[in-house]
């Protein structure tokens, strides 16, 4: 079939155009959000790899102790993977451990941050070694019966060939996502808040800022195994965008406005701190509400209340290889008001936390945008594929619930 410039843009200058920019940028932020120490690496140093290595060595420990199996969905060509489900002991006993170690030792806060160019060098060089190997794997040896059609070598590198490799007896993206990325994420921003503490002295916005992430990703590590139902682990594959992305993208990009607080103290009031507090609680709850409304009705088989009422929903059916299937889209609860709205308080979340380094330009503020346009991404390629998966009943569906992401507006 001849290409349009659209599948050319797919398949041959965007993946390149995305790997180079945003491997430069994510080394670009790490020197200019602490640029009191303008330090450039490639390769990282002893210490550097020592970190990353500890980190590394830490979430594979965590995927090998025994412990609960959870069953994920088996996918379109019959395979069911099995993942590890102990995220939350992993996060309070990481947490626990690192707290202890900034309590003896608080001076590590300020190196982590001095470090962190060579840091993201380190996870750089580890993150694009997984992301080959993950490639010769899916192509000499792929794990699971589903034929993929071959693409473009760089788009097969930057999407990944495997929806769900193992390795070392642990799932990838287990590995990559929930407890590699997610952890860094959860460790750098406490450790930033220290760091910024001995720095500047005590800051509550700072705090608030660390909080605010903590209990998100505490809700996270709770709801772990919901997480495996998700796009990022039935749809997409394993290689530089998902992989790439939580070893060095979010210990880099989502950290940023705690880091970027440590090098610019921050200016807003106590009490405005109080009141970003209050918001950003608010926003993480509403939603993880979300998101338990549709496990919960699931869960059920739509056999249950939601907000005092019988749960309404649009009974759907769609083909997979063991035969046609059926499945309920929720109408009513928040899945009534639009059909993403989990994504609308996820973004108030993020600004929430971005919110404590107002008056500092657009810096801290960068990865509440950059969110906010992954998600309304996300929405489209969400709904290409529910169409594809439900046909005329995803449209039936639309109608019922107009709204994309906010209720009356979008
Ligand atoms: N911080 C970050 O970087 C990001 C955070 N997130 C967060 O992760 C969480 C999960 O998000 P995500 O997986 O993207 O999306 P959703 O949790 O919204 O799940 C979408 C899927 O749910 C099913 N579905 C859609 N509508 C209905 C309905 N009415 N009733 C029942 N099932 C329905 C469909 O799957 P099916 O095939 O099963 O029908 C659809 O593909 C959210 O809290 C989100 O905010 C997400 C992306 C990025
Ligand atoms: C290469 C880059 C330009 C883009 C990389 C993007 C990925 C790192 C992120 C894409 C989707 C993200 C996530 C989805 C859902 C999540 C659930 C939430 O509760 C916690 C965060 C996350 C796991 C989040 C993590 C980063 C992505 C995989």
């Amino acid at each position: 079939m001849p290409e349009g410039l659209y599948d050319h843009i797919r398949y041959h200058i965007g993946p390149p155009f995305l790997m180079v920019s945003t491997t430069a940028g994510v080394q670009f932020l790490s020197v200019f959000g602490g640029n009191d120490t303008l330090s450039w690496s490639l390769v990282g140093d002893a210490h550097s790899w020592i970190v990353v290595g500890v980190m590394a060595l830490w979430a594979l420990l965590s995927l090998w102790v025994p412990g609960k199996e959870f069953l994920g969905p088996t996918s379109q060509f019959g395979y069911t993977p099995s993942y590890k489900a102990n995220g939350f002991q992993f996060f309070i006993v990481s947490l626990a451990v690192f707290l202890v170690l900034l309590f003896i030792r608080p001076v590590t806060a300020l190196e982590l941050t001095e470090r962190m160019p060579q840091i993201l060098a380190s996870c750089n060089i580890f993150a694009f070694i997984l992301c080959i190997y993950l490639l010769v794997l899916g192509k000499v040896a792929p794990q699971t019966g589903e034929v993929v059609e071959a693409k473009p070598f760089v788009y097969e590198f930057y999407r990944g060939m495997e929806i769900h490799p193992r390795i070392l007896g642990v799932d990838v993206k287990q590995f990559t996502n929930c407890r590699f990325g997610l952890m860094a994420w959860e460790l750098l921003v406490v450790n930033f808040f220290v760091a910024g503490w001995i720095k500047h002295g005590f800051s509550l916005a700072h705090l608030v800022c660390a909080l605010l992430q903590t209990i998100y990703l505490g809700k996270f590590y709770w709801w772990e195994t919901g997480y495996f139902n998700t796009l990022d682990i039935t749809l997409d594959r394993a290689g530089y965008y998902i992989c790439w992305g939580c070893l060095v993208f979010v210990p880099a990009f989502y950290t940023y406005s705690s880091y970027y607080l440590v090098a610019n103290q921050p200016l807003v009031s106590s009490t405005a701190a109080i009141a970003i507090f209050i918001l950003g609680v608010a926003s993480i709850f509403l939603n993880y509400r979300v998101d338990w409304e549709k496990e919960y009705f699931r869960a059920h088989d739509g056999k249950c209340i939601l907000w005092g009422k019988p749960a309404t929903y649009i009974q759907a059916s769609y083909k997979s290889v063991t035969g046609t299937k059926t499945s309920k889209l929720l109408t009513s609860g928040f899945w009534g008001t639009a059909r993403h709205l989990n994504y609308f308080f996820e973004i108030l979340a993020a600004f929430s936390w971005c919110l404590p380094g107002l008056g500092h330009g657009i810096w801290p503020f960068l990865y509440a945008i950059f969110l906010t346009v992954l998600l309304i991404h996300r929405v489209f390629r969400d709904e290409e594929k529910c169409k594809v998966k439900y046909g005329n009943t995803w449209d039936i569906y639309c109608q019922a619930v107009p709204y994309r992401m906010i209720p009356g507006i979008f």
